[in-house]
């Protein structure tokens, strides 16, 4: 792969023009395949709100036709497996996919699935869209990118190096990493504490710092910590309950002004990542023993609202 190299960007929303803009002004060849065609002159505003135009190739899914050197699939988690599905019949064998979803559901099931080599990034970058030609860069953050083989034998190594040059040449730093899962499962652990809560009261992320959220955020950390500790999870700094309050109420100071995608994705009545999220760690605690009262309420209360018709209910 070279910074020249022939990117497919599947799921050509936020995260996807994104990093489809990003290579494609720095050099790389880039084509956004979604469910409906977009325009093909792109716009993205950087942080510092510098506009930066960009003529892609845009297509559909069922028009995608070529050999890609890389696929990035970044449709929102829920969207993953399916858009795989219609996907995999259109790709040589071998074609390198990379994984930009949240929470942990798609990534291992899609890594055994897969006819070729698969990476999983996890990112702090932040973007939204505004319509179909125009994306917003809102913040700087950090890619980490591995794949999901033993951290003593990571499989793809060299091909997580070149990805992350070209997307850091490319103005996303990014750096490969030897524990992705423990890195996806550490966001979505602050995902869990955060965006359910957040959703469900429809309040900013700093107001979880007020005396009336600030017991439901605690005991939502308490729960998934004896869930990590559990599977073996550590915080990124720290150990065990304290080493997540930390990372929890960290990221709740530094992002207070901000609405949560997921109180987001319940203002717009679509369906919201709590599968991705809430679901394996209700899972684990399943499977090792242990209640999850508050995880397992939020996500009935997410589950029903999606099963009521989204917006009609709650
Ligand atoms: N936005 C951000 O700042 C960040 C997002 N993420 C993660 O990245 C992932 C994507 O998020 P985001 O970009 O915000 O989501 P968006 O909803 O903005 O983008 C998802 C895109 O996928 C498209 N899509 C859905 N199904 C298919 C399909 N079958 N085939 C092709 N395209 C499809 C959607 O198309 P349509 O328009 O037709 O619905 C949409 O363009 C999520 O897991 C999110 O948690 C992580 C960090 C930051
Ligand atoms: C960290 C947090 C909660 C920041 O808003 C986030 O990742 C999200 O909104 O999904």
């Amino acid at each position: 792969m070279t910074l020249s190299t022939h990117h497919w960007i599947v799921g050509p929303g936020a995260l996807g023009r994104l990093i489809g803009l990003r290579l494609a002004t720095s050099g790389s060849l880039v084509t956004l395949a979604g469910r409906r065609p977009l325009p093909e002159r792109q716009t993205l505003i950087t942080p510092e709100g510098t506009r930066l135009d960009a003529t892609l190739f845009t297509t559909t899914l069922a028009n995608l036709a070529g050999t890609p050197d890389v696929v990035h699939l970044t449709t929102k988690a829920y969207g993953a497996e399916g858009a795989h599905a219609a996907l995999a019949p259109r790709l040589p064998a071998g074609t390198p996919l990379v994984l930009w979803q949240n929470g942990f559901g798609c990534q291992p099931r899609l890594t055994a699935r897969h006819d070729g080599p698969v990476l999983c990034a996890t990112t702090t970058e932040g973007a939204f869209v505004e319509g179909d030609d125009r994306v917003v860069h809102a913040g700087h953050g950090e890619t980490l990118i591995g794949d999901l083989s033993p951290s003593s034998n990571a499989a793809h190594g060299e091909l997580a190096r070149t990805l992350a040059s070209a997307l850091t040449q490319a103005g996303l730093p990014a750096r490969t990493v030897d524990d992705i899962r423990r890195r996806l499962w550490q966001k979505l652990a602050v995902n869990a504490a955060i965006n359910p809560l957040v959703a469900r009261f429809r309040i900013l992320n700093g107001d979880l710092r007020a005396p009336r959220y600030r017991p439901l955020v605690e005991s939502l950390i308490a729960e998934v910590a004896a869930i990590l500790a559990a599977e073996g999870i550590d915080p990124p700094e720290g150990q065990g309950a304290p080493g997540w309050q930390a990372l929890v109420w960290r990221v709740i100071e530094g992002t207070a002004g901000n609405r949560a995608s997921m109180l987001q994705d319940v203002l717009a009545a679509r369906p919201t990542e709590h599968e991705a999220i809430l679901g394996p760690l209700l899972d684990a605690a399943d499977a090792h023993g242990l209640q999850a009262p508050g995880l397992a309420e939020l996500a009935a209360w997410l589950r029903q609202r999606e099963l009521a018709g989204i917006g009609n209910c709650c």
